[in-house]
């Protein structure tokens, strides 16, 4: 795969023809200034495919390959600025005034991009809202002409992004799923002969056979995404589309999804859930402000996003309280609810005695919102050497999330987990494991506290996943050593 990162300065060889450039860059296509679609006169670059864009936008075909590598999409120094007019007649004036733009404010929703997507890779692309995810998948599907930079695409794009875009609302959406196949340039009968596929995959009933201007949004994308998926796209681009579905249908088209990708389907995926573009995306980019403040590595790129100075910054997690010796003694009998016939859990030596949760004033919680630290405070007593304690959280579907496992002095003890929530919203329990830990026979207790039910209270969603769980996940042993930090 490409190494993902800004393209070097100028244009590579194997970047010879682009099709779609920027006006201030004062470059045209040659072909698009002929009024070539790219299929006679443009044969040089193409491959015989339809050529047009979800947007009906000219693509260009074959940009062959960069650094001996096949190319699917390179954008160069795109940048794209938007005129804002307090009213359409200060527009026509600044047009008679020569286009000065004296009458408008500027926005600049992309500058200075360049990257290169390889043919078959899933790029997912991330950021705070306004920061020009949707403006560069618009450009690059050809619905938006960059200001200036350029743009190269080989292959048929199929772009899933604002609600409504592409289909008629007075026709059905059997007529729209005909239609759309005709535009994008496949032959009579293509779509009517997969119409019973997309028709089960949107799964939408008799509303098939209805105006879209009376479809929900889920059952907008419904239709869309089946519609799209059976046009077989070489590059696919969706733009947040799958939140709309509801639960079953997003892990339908995931799996649709994959699929595109084992076919060697080129993908552009903008989503804030950061656990689906994690486990989909072979790299990302992180766009501040309409520039590329991050790319490579999707986890980097995600790690980047939700540490950095962004809007959705969470705050650090919070220093752990230090051994409190003093204490100590006072929270083991407040915690300490008499073994496994009080509700504890003890194996062979073992015994977790006591356990409960609690904020930083000490006083129990088992609520709180995304990023806030709570304290698991946990009486373990052990006569077995070496013994291990596991804190762990573990969400709904009894998935570990994150945890860490520290070694347990014999004796009866204090240990203080500080668990930073970094988490998506929903419940999650705290798994207290304490085991021996030597050559032998195992002993293991178990116990889970909460569930914990995390929320978030602001209009924007910082992230839908978990990041970064382990650098604040600690374990402080106060009884006596410092159980130690990660
Ligand atoms: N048609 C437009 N006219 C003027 N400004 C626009 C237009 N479209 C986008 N913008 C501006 O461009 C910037 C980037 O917008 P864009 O929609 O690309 O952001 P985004 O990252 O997709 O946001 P979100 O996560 O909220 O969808 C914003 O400041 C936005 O106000």
């Amino acid at each position: 795969m490409p190494a993902p990162g800004p393209l070097s300065r100028g244009v590579p060889r194997s970047l010879p023809r682009v099709h779609r450039t920027g006006r201030a860059a004062g470059r045209r296509c040659r072909h698009v200034r002929r009024g070539c679609r790219h299929r006679n006169r443009g044969r040089d670059l193409c491959d015989g495919k339809p050529v047009r864009s979800a947007g009906g936008a000219d693509m260009s075909q074959g940009i062959g390959e960069a650094d001996g590598r096949e190319t699917a999409i390179i954008a160069e120094d795109l940048s794209k600025r938007f005129k804002i007019y307090r009213n359409p007649s200060d527009r026509v004036r600044d047009w008679m005034d020569g286009g000065r733009n004296l009458r408008c404010d500027e926005t600049w929703a992309l500058r200075d991009i360049s990257f290169r997507v390889a043919r078959g890779q899933c790029v997912g692309i991330i950021g705070a809202n306004g920061s020009g995810k949707s403006t560069l998948l618009k450009v690059l599907s050809g619905i938006l002409q960059p200001t200036t930079g350029r743009v190269a695409v080989a292959g048929r794009v199929l772009a899933l992004l604002e609600l409504g875009a592409g289909f008629n609302p007075e026709l059905t959406g059997r007529r729209n799923v005909l239609t759309s196949a005709r535009l994008l340039g496949f032959p009579e009968g293509y779509a009517a002969a997969r119409m019973a596929e997309i028709e089960a995959f949107a799964d939408i009933g008799e509303s098939f056979d209805d105006p879209v201007r009376t479809y929900s949004s889920g059952m907008f994308v419904r239709l869309a995404f089946s519609t799209f998926i059976h046009l077989e796209p070489d590059i696919f681009v969706v733009d947040e589309a799958l939140s709309v579905g509801d639960g079953p249908f997003q892990q339908k088209c995931i799996t649709a999804m994959r699929r595109f990708r084992e076919r060697g389907t080129t993908m552009l995926l903008v989503s804030h859930d950061l656990s689906l573009m994690q486990e989909m995306c072979d790299w990302g980019l992180l766009l501040r402000d309409g520039r590329v403040e991050a790319m490579g590595a999707m986890d980097m790129v995600v790690s980047r996003y939700t540490k950095g100075g962004d809007p959705a910054h969470l705050p650090e997690a919070e220093a752990p309280r230090g051994p409190a010796k003093p204490e100590v003694e006072a929270r083991l009998a407040a915690i300490t609810d008499g073994g496994p016939a009080g509700g504890g859990a003890s194996a062979d030596g073992l015994a977790i005695t006591g356990a409960g949760i609690v904020d930083g004033t000490g006083t129990p919680r088992l609520h709180c919102r995304i990023g806030e630290t709570l304290t698991a405070e946990v009486a373990v007593r052990t006569d077995v050497e070496p013994a291990r304690l596991r804190v762990a959280l573990v969400d709904r579907f009894d998935r570990v999330i994150s945890g860490v496992t520290r070694p347990i002095e014999p004796d009866s003890r204090l240990v203080l987990a500080h668990i930073p929530f970094r988490v998506s919203p929903g419940e999650y329990l705290v798994r207290i494991t304490l085991e021996s830990a030597g050559t032998g026979p195992e002993a293991v207790c178990t116990r889970d506290l909460g569930p914990v039910v995390v929320y978030w209270d602001k209009l924007w969603m910082p992230f839908y996943s978990l990041v970064g769980l382990d650098n604040g996940f600690q374990v402080q042993d106060v009884h006596g050593n410092d159980a130690g930090r990660p």
